[in-house]
């Protein structure tokens, strides 16, 4: 079946078929097609690399492989199957991740063009910033489901696979997972995590709580407590079910106000009934009964794996019988008790593999599309090759494959491709750690592999091992990096180069990010839906309950304050972000349904660009008036009063009176009448809160 490129190519392009050397990443559904479309086509020099070894579930679409690959690597095993079409090409196969050092530009820079058939965006993303680096013709592809996907990528010719901002998979508060689930995913997620903790390699998403016996022990883990109670899958039912619910439940104020309650598990269910159930039938909701028996069988059969495992640990794999069934179970005995609704082992498979059916045909066309681009690539006819669609329904043409009109430019904004651009990264700069920032802002969501973190001319992530830093546990703020503060970031092996602005900004909610990422600063208010009411939130702070007030102020605000106080040490504001916070922290609340609360930090940018924690008395009380006795006099005496309508007021009772009125429509106002210190924070009934607007003058006493 060799090809003959002698009459299909013209003259010119036949040596470039037979001689230029291709990179094929990935060997899955799209890799198999691409495969076998060179090599049928004649081009002589390929390579191919795959981390993946073959599983049953890839047999019915990857057709380069077969019954009796199950369990070898694929692009060993693609490359075997190849060379019987065509012996006469070269093919150098690689078992391992592109992400892997060893693949750096030297690896790259033999290719005359790199072809993507991944499945994620992590190695995407590190191929599209090694081909950039290294200035090699890129072709991206993807399908889901019935649709698809062929780009072309180009340095300083095309947009990068990073210039357009990709939809973030939804991340869901740990609180959430953990407390207050509200959809069968949240359970789902909680399912997973359990696993980890109780099979897993270390997670630190503990999902099930520590045990102890006796308050003077130390607290056991739940892992060590399933090992010490030999995976008693009785016993476990009971705590993870009956004791940590029991638990939440006795948590102070955690359901108060919230609609969702749990409820135990009744020890009915733990009398060793079994209720049977059927392995087979995927698509029916099960009873409670059943999918506690279920649990309990799954247990132990997921035990004996472990004993087995060499490394002392599993995997969760969602192609495992034994897993699957220990996720489906405990999801659903979650959603009884929270009662959210349950769903068949079918439709959490999916949810919990993230599966959309791969569709044969689909990879079969795209897999077409992308050599067709390749060989426009290799002519040097850039311009033909625009971006091309498979869509999933025609359009009102009836055509189902559509291209773009022109090659698009790259994004002047795009961080990875344009020097000009640079991230601002939204975090609570109280409680966000480096370690936080590696893994969750570098490594998940920026794709960096080997990160090298300057801020001001100081390391403080370094990729050389040798480097001890030991920063990881700090909090951005005992770091020293503070609201405006610049961070350099630096992938030596991707040569990605990122700066990122920091803008602090309180969590509020437990529905809200650990962090986000934008363009430029204006975008990072805009976000937020500003209620008062929603903004006004409860947050847990060192295991207390803090209720958060949210004051913005605008720059112009500053100018005023800058004029009418030397002493404001408010005024100064780093030039990109054109506006400061206050935060107030309104302190602890003891309980959530009462009004009175107790103000007990304001937060705000100083001179020098620092963010600094003021104490109430120091923020309203003149310097003049701060003995001893009247310092405790200041701090208990400010309240705020939420009458039955909608007006409150702050009270000073020993020198001052503050006063905040809401009348009906959104206006409010803080006035102080007395000489030194003035405090105002309006918002106009017409406007939205955007428009707050805060003037603040203040006596020189805070340090
Ligand atoms: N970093 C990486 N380095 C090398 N190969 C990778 C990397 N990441 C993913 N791949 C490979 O890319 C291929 C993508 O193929 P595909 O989308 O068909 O996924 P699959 O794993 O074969 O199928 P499924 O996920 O549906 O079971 C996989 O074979 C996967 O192993
Ligand atoms: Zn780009």
């Amino acid at each position: 079946m060799a090809a003959n490129i002698v009459g299909a190519f013209k003259p010119s392009m036949q040596n470039v078929v037979k001689t230029s050397k291709i990179l094929l990443v990935g060997a899955g559904g799209i890799g198999c097609e691409v495969l076998k479309n060179l090599v049928l086509m004649g081009f002589g020099e390929l390579e191919v690399i795959d981390l993946d070894t073959i599983e049953i579930s890839n047999l019915n679409r990857q057709f380069l492989f077969s019954k009796d690959s199950v369990g070898k690597p694929k692009s060993h095993t693609a490359k075997e199957s190849v060379l019987r079409f065509n012996p006469n090409v070269n093919i150098n196969s690689h078992y391992g991740d592109i992400m892997d050092t060893k693949y750096g530009s030297a690896f790259f820079n033999k290719f005359k063009l790199v072809i993507n058939a991944l499945d994620n965006k992590r190695a995407r993303s590190h191929v599209n910033r090694m081909c950039l680096s290294c200035d090699i013709p890129l072709i991206e592809s993807g399908t889901m489901g019935y649709s698809g996907q062929v780009e072309f990528i180009k340095k300083d010719f095309s947009l990068c696979y990073e210039c357009s901002p990709k939809p973030v998979p939804k991340d869901y508060p740990m609180c959430t997972i953990r407390n207050t689930p509200k959809e069968p995913i949240h359970c789902i997620i909680w399912a997973k995590f359990l696993f980890s903790q109780l099979f897993g390699e270390n997670t630190e998403e503990l999902v099930s709580m520590e045990e102890t016996e006796d308050e003077t022990e130390e607290k056991l883990s739940a892992r060590d407590w399933a090992k010490a109670n030999n995976y008693d899958g009785q016993k476990l039912f009971k705590k993870i079910f009956y004791d940590d619910i029991d638990y939440l439940l006795n948590m102070r104020d955690l359901y108060k106000s919230k609609s969702i309650k749990p409820r135990k598990l009744d020890y009915v269910y733990l009398n060793g009934v079994k209720s049977e159930y059927a392995h087979e039938e995927e698509s029916k909701i099960l009873t409670l009964p059943q999918y506690i028996s279920m649990f309990i069988d799954s247990i132990t059969s997921i035990k004996e794996k472990l004993d087995q495992s060499k490394k002392g640990y599993l995997n969760w794999d969602k192609d495992d019988d034994d897993f699957m069934n220990f996720v489906v179970a405990s999801t659903n005995i979650r959603s009884v008790i929270f009662g959210i609704e349950i769903k068949s082992h079918f439709n959490i498979k999916s949810m919990a593999g993230n599966i959309i059916p791969a569709i044969p045909t689909a990879n079969a066309i795209i897999g077409g599309q992308i050599v067709i681009h390749g060989l426009r690539v290799l002519e040097g006819k850039y311009p033909r090759c625009q971006t091309v669609y498979l869509r999933g329904m025609p359009n009102h043409k009836g055509e189902i494959i559509v291209k773009d009109k022109i090659v698009q430019k790259p994004s002047p904004t795009c961080t990875t491709c344009s020097t000009e651009g640079h991230i601002v990264l939204a975090v609570n700069t109280f409680t966000f750690t480096i370690r936080q920032f590696e893994d969750l802002v570098l490594r998940q969501r920026l794709n960096i592999v080997a990160p090298d973190v300057l801020i001001d001319g100081r390391m403080i992530i370094s990729s050389d091992e040798d480097d001890e830093l030991d920063l990881y546990s700090k909090t951005f703020s005992e770091a020293n990096i503070l609201h405006g503060s610049k961070i350099s970031v630096d992938d030596f092996l991707q040569n990605y180069r990122v700066q990122m602005l920091v803008h602090h900004k309180m969590k509020v909610s437990d529905e809200q990010p650990e962090f986000e990422l934008f363009n430029n600063s204006d975008d990072v208010d805009k976000e937020d839906d500003f209620e008062q009411e929603e903004y006004d939130d409860e947050c847990h702070i060192d295991g207390e309950d803090h209720k958060f007030i949210y004051v913005k102020q605008e720059e112009s605000s500053n100018e005023e304050m800058a004029n009418e106080s030397d002493e404001d040490n408010f005024s100064s504001v780093e030039e990109e972000l054109e506006e400061t916070e206050l935060f107030v922290d309104a302190g602890a609340v003891n309980d959530a349904s009462e009004t009175c609360i107790k103000i007990t930090n304001v937060c705000s940018i100083t001179e020098d660009n620092t963010l600094s924690i003021i104490e109430e008395q120091s923020a309203e009380v003149p310097a003049d008036s701060q003995d001893e006795n009247n310092e405790d006099d200041a701090k208990d005496n400010f309240e705020i009063e939420d009458d039955a309508k909608d007006n409150f007021e702050i009270e000073d009772g020993a020198k001052d009176n503050f006063e905040i009125e809401d009348d009906a429509k959104g206006d409010f106002e803080i006035e102080d009448d007395g000489n030194e210190t003035n405090l105002e924070l309006k918002r106009k009934a017409e406007d939205n809160v955007d428009t707050t607007e805060t003037k603040k003058s203040r006596s020189s006493t805070d340090e």
